[in-house]
């Protein structure tokens, strides 16, 4: 297939995961991923990520629906994607004993047209470790050498389970540039994460999963979109929320009061934060500690997440 970047890497539909005991840990999701993309898969504990990704790695067969990897089905075409693909998995689980150059060389045997281990081990910043014992590695570097054998056979396509899990916050911005130049050079990247602030800044694009279906998928700014922006300030004495224009011609869904604290809620930020400064101005009061701020990712996930538990989730999705 011609490598194009309108083309469907990875492409999903209707897929289902059952284990042995009957439960269906992935109920039914579709979803694609084009070529140069990074997408991000989030979702609660247990919601299904990792028991996706195993079947688009190709560990495992669907009870259900399609996964097309380059084209192939990984499971049943093992051989035609597996050169192509890069793994990280959540535990290496690599012999202790050996240096980290050990292990990446002997990893680099069981990969065609593998690339240097110096230079992966660089890549990844490890260089200074190549002859350290992998027990004495902190459990940050081991995520570091997780991922840098999993760039050995410079792959086309990348799972990456929970890439930045136990490192810090210098390590873990680290792999957001390591990520981000990859995916500049046309690598295409798939990961599961629990950090909210790795998926809105790393992911072209993100899919929500709750209890093993899909709530949401979009841009990090369309998901949040979905959630109503806040505007936060404190009423000076003698003046209360009745003093306020009417809320609802503010454009504003609902509101909390704590002491002098006012919360609004509204999906039409720049008309109520412009009504609300205007009454200010007008009646010459001074809204203190004033925050106008959109939704979060974090409040979006939130939001998604007890919606979802109260009700069959009503999926919302955005052009791919
Ligand atoms: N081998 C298994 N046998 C039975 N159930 C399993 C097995 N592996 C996972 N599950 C169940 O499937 C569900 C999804 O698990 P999965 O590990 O895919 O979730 P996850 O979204 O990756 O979670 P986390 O964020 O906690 O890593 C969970 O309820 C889990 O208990």
């Amino acid at each position: 297939m011609e490598a194009n970047e309108h083309e469907h890497v990875i492409e999903v539909t209707g897929l289902r995961r059952v284990y042995g005991g009957g439960f269906e840990a992935v109920r039914g999701i579709d979803f694609s991923v084009r070529r140069g993309e990074i997408f991000a898969l989030l979702g609660t504990n247990g919601a299904g990520k990792t028991s996706t990704v195993e079947l688009l790695e190709g560990l495992a067969a669907p009870a259900g629906g399609q996964v097309r990897v380059l084209g192939h089905d990984p499971y049943t075409e093992r051989a035609a994607v597996r050169p192509r693909t890069g793994v990280m998995l959540q535990e290496g689980g690599f012999p202790s004993e050996l240096t980290v150059a050990e292990t990446a060389r002997m990893w680099a045997g069981c990969v065609s047209g593998a690339r240097p281990e110096g230079e992966v081990l660089a890549l990844v910043g490890l260089e200074a470790k190549a002859g350290v014992r992998v027990k004495q590695l902190s459990g940050g570097q081991r995520r570091r050498l997780d991922l840098a054998l999993a760039l050995l056979g410079d792959p086309e396509v990348l799972f990456l389970d929970e890439p930045t899990t136990g490192l810090d916050a210098e390590g873990r911005h680290d792999t957001w540039d390591l990520v981000s130049a990859l995916r500049d050079r046309g690598t295409t990247v798939l990961l599961t994460t629990h950090y909210l602030e790795e998926a809105e800044n790393l992911s072209d694009r993100l899919a929500i999963m709750h209890e093993g279906r899909i709530a949401v998928t979009g841009t990090p700014a369309e998901v949040t979109a979905s959630e109503p922006s806040r505007i936060t300030f404190e009423l000076p004495d003698g003046y209360f929320v009745g003093d306020l224009p009417p809320l609802a011609a503010l454009g504003v869904s609902d509101h909390t009061v704590d002491g002098r604290t006012v919360r609004l809620r509204t999906r039409e930020l720049q008309r109520a934060a412009t009504r609300l400064l205007m009454w200010a101005r007008e009646t010459g009061v001074e809204l203190r500690r004033l925050d106008v701020r959109s939704a979060s990712l974090e409040e979006a996930f939130l939001g998604i997440a007890k919606d979802a538990s109260a009700a069959t989730a009503t999926k919302k999705e955005y052009a791919a």
